[in-house]
Formats: C-alpha cells, sequence, structure tokens
C-alpha cells in the first residue's frame, strides 16, 4: 500500500537512479491497454476521456497501443493548456499520427457517443477536491453511459489516500493501479488491477531527492508549527549538546533548547545564541532532576537524548526513569542507548547507533549490508521502536519498513557529526513519522557532509557539516 505523497517521493528517486518518469509513463498506458484487452474484443469502441495532467498522459500512451481497436480520444481543454511537457509529447505523437482526437473546451459540448469501453484518465493522484468543468460534466456522462468504465490509477474524483469525493466522481468498473495498492481504493466497489511500471525497488530501499519532498512547508505556518526540540546532554562535554540543538535548528525547528549540568551552561550558550539554554544542578544529570526535566519536557516536541551526556550509573538511571514516564517522541543517541533494551516506555523512541552501540544493545550486525537491513529491522520489531544504524550504508527500520541510506563520506568519522544526526532527527521527528524523519535526517546529514568534503575533503569537521544541513535538505542533487 502507498500513498500519493510516497508515490510522489518514489517517483522523484526513479528518476534520479535513472529512470524517468516518461520512461513510467510509456508502462503506465501500455499496462492499461493489457487491461483493455482481457476486457473488450479487437474492433471495440474505446472512448478516451483525457485530462491534462500526467493521469491524461498515461491514456495518451495507451491510445498507440491499441491499434486493433476503434479508439476515440478527447482531451478536456486546449493542448496548450496540458501541464506536463511529457504528456503534451504524447499527445503530439497522437496528431502527428493523424488519431481519431478531438479537444473538449466547453462542457456542453462533451459527446462520448457510445462506447463499449471508456477509459476515464481524467484526474489521477495529482490533485485533491471537487472536480472542475469539463471534467464533472463528463464524469457524470461517463457513469450515464452503458459502457464499461476502466478508470487509470484511481477513479477520477476519488481521493486515493482516502477514498473520499468531494462531489462528482466517476463510478468505476475497473481501475488500473500503478506500482502498489493505493488506500483509497479498498473501499470502492470494483476491480483493482496493480501494474508494475517498472519503478525499481531501490527508489523506495534508498533514500532520494524524494525523500525529502515532504518537507515542504505550508506558507501560512507560525512559530512553533515547526517543532521546539529539547536536547538533553552535557556535563562530561559540551559541543555535543550545542551541536544537536543547533542542527535541529538548521533542520527546520523553531526553537531548540539544552537541558544541562550549570558547569557547563554558559559554555553551551556561548557557541550560540540561538539556543535556550536550561541548567540543572551538579555536574552530571542524576535521577533527582527528571521530574522537572519531565514537566519541561512535557511542552516541547522532540526531546533528543545523550549528546555529551556520559556514562555516569546517575547519569544512566536518570535516562531509564525519564523514558519509563515518558509518553512523547524522543531521539536516543551516544550513551543514553544502552537504557533502550531495559525500559518498557510508553515513547516513541528513535534510536541511532553506530555499529558497536548497537551490539552494546543487544542487536546483532553483518558486514554485508543487505544482511543487516533482515538484523535492523528484527531488532526494530524487538525494541518496539525506531532504529537508524549508521554506517557506510545507514539502515533504518521501524520494525515494518527498511530504508537505506547511501549519503556520507569517510571525512564523517570526524567527533560530532552523530550529534549533528541526532539533531537534525530530532528536528524532523517534529513533522515526519519516525522511519521518515530518520530517513530524511541521514540523507540530510549525509549530503551535507558530501558537501563539506567536496570543500574540506577528510579534514571536514561537525560544524561544517552543520552549516550544510539546510542544502543538504534541499531537494535538487
Ligand atoms: N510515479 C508516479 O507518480 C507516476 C504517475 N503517473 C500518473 O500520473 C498521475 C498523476 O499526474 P499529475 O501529478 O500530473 O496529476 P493529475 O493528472 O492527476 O492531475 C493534474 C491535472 O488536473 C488538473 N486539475 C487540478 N485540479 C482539478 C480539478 N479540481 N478539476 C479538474 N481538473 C483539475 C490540473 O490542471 C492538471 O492538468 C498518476 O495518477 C498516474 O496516472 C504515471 O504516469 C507513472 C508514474
Ligand atoms: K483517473
Amino acid at each position: 500500500m502507498i500513498t500519493s505523497r510516497r508515490m510522489a517521493a518514489v517517483d522523484v528517486n526513479a528518476e534520479a537512479l535513472g529512470v524517468p518518469r516518461k520512461q513510467l509513463m510509456e508502462s503506465s498506458g501500455n499496462a492499461v491497454a493489457r487491461v483493455v484487452r482481457d476486457l473488450v474484443e479487437p474492433g471495440s469502441a474505446v472512448a478516451i476521456v483525457a485530462g491534462r495532467g500526467n493521469n491524461g498522459g498515461d491514456a495518451l500512451v495507451t491510445a498507440r497501443f491499441l491499434n486493433a481497436y476503434d479508439v476515440t480520444v478527447s482531451l478536456l481543454g486546449r493542448p496548450e493548456t496540458i501541464s506536463t511537457t511529457i504528456a503534451r509529447e504524447n499527445w503530439d505523437a497522437l496528431v502527428a499520427a493523424e488519431a481519431n482526437v478531438q479537444t473538449v473546451t466547453d462542457s456542453a459540448n462533451f459527446d462520448l457517443g457510445t462506447p463499449d469501453l471508456v477509459i476515464d484518465a481524467m484526474l489521477g493522484t495529482g490533485v485533491t477536491g471537487a472536480l472542475r468543468e469539463p471534467e464533472a460534466t463528463a464524469a457524470r456522462a461517463i457513469n450515464d453511459s452503458d459502457a464499461l468504465v476502466l478508470s487509470v490509477d484511481v477513479p477520477s474524483g476519488v481521493d486515493a489516500d482516502t477514498g473520499d469525493s468531494a462531489g462528482v466522481a466517476v463510478d468505476a468498473d475497473h481501475v488500473v493501479t500503478f506500482h502498489d495498492a493505493k488506500p483509497g481504493l479498498d473501499a470502492l466497489d470494483c476491480d483493482v488491477t496493480v501494474a508494475d511500471i517498472g519503478i525499481p525497488a531501490a527508489a523506495e530501499l534508498f533514500t532520494g531527492p524524494g525523500d525529502v519532498l515532504a518537507l515542504h512547508r505550508d506558507s501560512q505556518s507560525h512559530k512553533g508549527d515547526h517543532g521546539d526540540v529539547l536536547v538533553v546532554g552535557g556535563g562530561p562535554y559540551t559541543g555535543a549538546p550545542a551541536l544537536a540543538a543547533q542542527a535541529a535548528l538548521r533542520a527546520g525547528a523553531d526553537l531548540a533548547r539544552v537541558a544541562c549540568p550549570e558547569h557547563v551552561a554558559r559554555e553551551v550558550q556561548g557557541y550560540s545564541e540561538n539556543l535556550i539554554v536550561r541548567e540543572f544542578s551538579g555536574d552530571h544529570l542524576s535521577p533527582e532532576h527528571v521530574s522537572d526535566l519531565l514537566d519541561y519536557a512535557a511542552d516541547r516536541d522532540v526531546v533528543v537524548f545523550g549528546p555529551g551526556l556520559g556514562d555516569h550509573d546517575d547519569s544512566l538511571a536518570a535516562v531509564e526513569q525519564f523514558l519509563a514516564e515518558f509518553a512523547g517522541t524522543a531521539v536516543v543517541d551516544a550513551d543514553a542507548l544502552q537504557v533502550v533494551p531495559e525500559i518498557d516506555s510508553e515513547a516513541t523512541l528513535i534510536c541511532t547507533p553506530h555499529q558497536g552501540e548497537l551490539q552494546k544493545m543487544g542487536g546483532s550486525t553483518a558486514s554485508d549490508w543487505r544482511e543487516r537491513t533482515d538484523l535492523v529491522a528484527e531488532f526494530a520489531a524487538d525494541l518496539g521502536h525506531t532504529l537508524l544504524v549508521k554506517g557506510r550504508y545507514d539502515v533504518i527500520s521501524d520494525g515494518d519498513e527498511v530504508r537505506v541510506n547511501r549519503t556520507g563520506n569517510p571525512g564523517m568519522t570526524v567527533g560530532g557529526t552523530g550529534d549533528v544526526l541526532a539533531g537534525a532527527t530530532g528536528a524532523l521527528a517534529c513533522v515526519l513519522s519516525p522511519l521518515d524523519a530518520a530517513a530524511v535526517a541521514a540523507y540530510a546529514n549525509g549530503r551535507a557532509g558530501d558537501f563539506a568534503a567536496d570543500e574540506f575533503g577528510s579534514g571536514l569537521v561537525a560544524t561544517d557539516v552543520l552549516k550544510r544541513l539546510p542544502a543538504g535538505l534541499e531537494g535538487e542533487e
């Protein structure tokens, strides 16, 4: 099952892997033609009703695969308004071939005729909301006709994610949907064929430029909408919590706070005036601080545990107590990781171990990354939390799905890059699911590291990565 948002991401990833959308459109159109051949005899009258986006484009390809049929194509709107280049190229190819095409610019002139089969390719996953004209009139005509109705990807007017329709929608007998089933088709009373259109499995498995599309901001948003992140760490170290909190800001959080021991608070603040620092007594975290921290954390979106915290027994006991009572979302890194297998927590945890820390947690690893994906998925399922296991190939799993990240370079073994990753994960977990947050953070952090390596080679340092995080999160390669 795949949502429209994930489908759009996978489509962009496929393009980055060298499989452009025009090739996918060719496969989609071909897949629709195969179903047409199953449904009606050669020589039958087939009416294609095409919209101006890629859903229409798919059916314009189909027309070329149906030479044995009596095909008419109605384009809803003027050819100049076809919204994508690849759909327009497929329209031009039909015109050049003198196919039986017509354009419908006024719904009053829409005439479906009396075909044996209608191919509904007005709208797919690209839009939601009520059908406008001439699509609404065309949908009514399709529903009133005696023809079999075959919809491309999703019946036009139906939301592919929810199955809802905001007004009139096509009542399909059959749907050919692409790549994977769509949640909204489940509730419909029609036959659904899922067609493989040649999207490489790698477009889903490996993170890519499509994954960051999930981050697009609404222009109406307000301060706080993109997250308020609390980093709990510091004591033996001061740079780590400051890096993690600044990374949260660079990854888009609106507010980043650090809770740290009083003796390092000034130093942590000194790294950046952008941080809000809250100190607690003593020189390390201990159980006496937990109840105050729980209150403070309750108003934050995500807590990041671990950067620079150290492994004092008191500190680990405090993390354990905190997580046992906490019901929100937390990223757990570094020394704090070892308490995770000990606790039965209601919290949603994203754990970010490297291979050594994973083994310390009780997980196992393998040198082959493919084997590691299975091991990480199993261990994530056992823990009931999301894992981001760092390595040459980062493996991310929530116990159900697995993603693998290939960005990054050997220069990133320098200290502090893990703190940057933990902070970025915290910020992204404010707006994305744990799996997506971890995957996008790994991708962006690695890319930022690759940009830093372009400039500094193996002499790159964590603050170089920090500064390039926004570029790492941008959509274009
Ligand atoms: N990986 C993918 O995502 C693939 C997608 N493909 C096809 O591409 C489709 C998505 O294409 P697009 O993103 O271009 O979007 P659509 O083709 O679903 O819709 C865009 C068109 O609808 C028009 N429109 C917008 N709102 C409307 C309304 N309320 N009433 C009437 N018209 C309206 C727009 O002007 C635009 O021309 C999929 O459903 C599928 O058929 C396939 O070609 C292959 C791969
Ligand atoms: K459709």
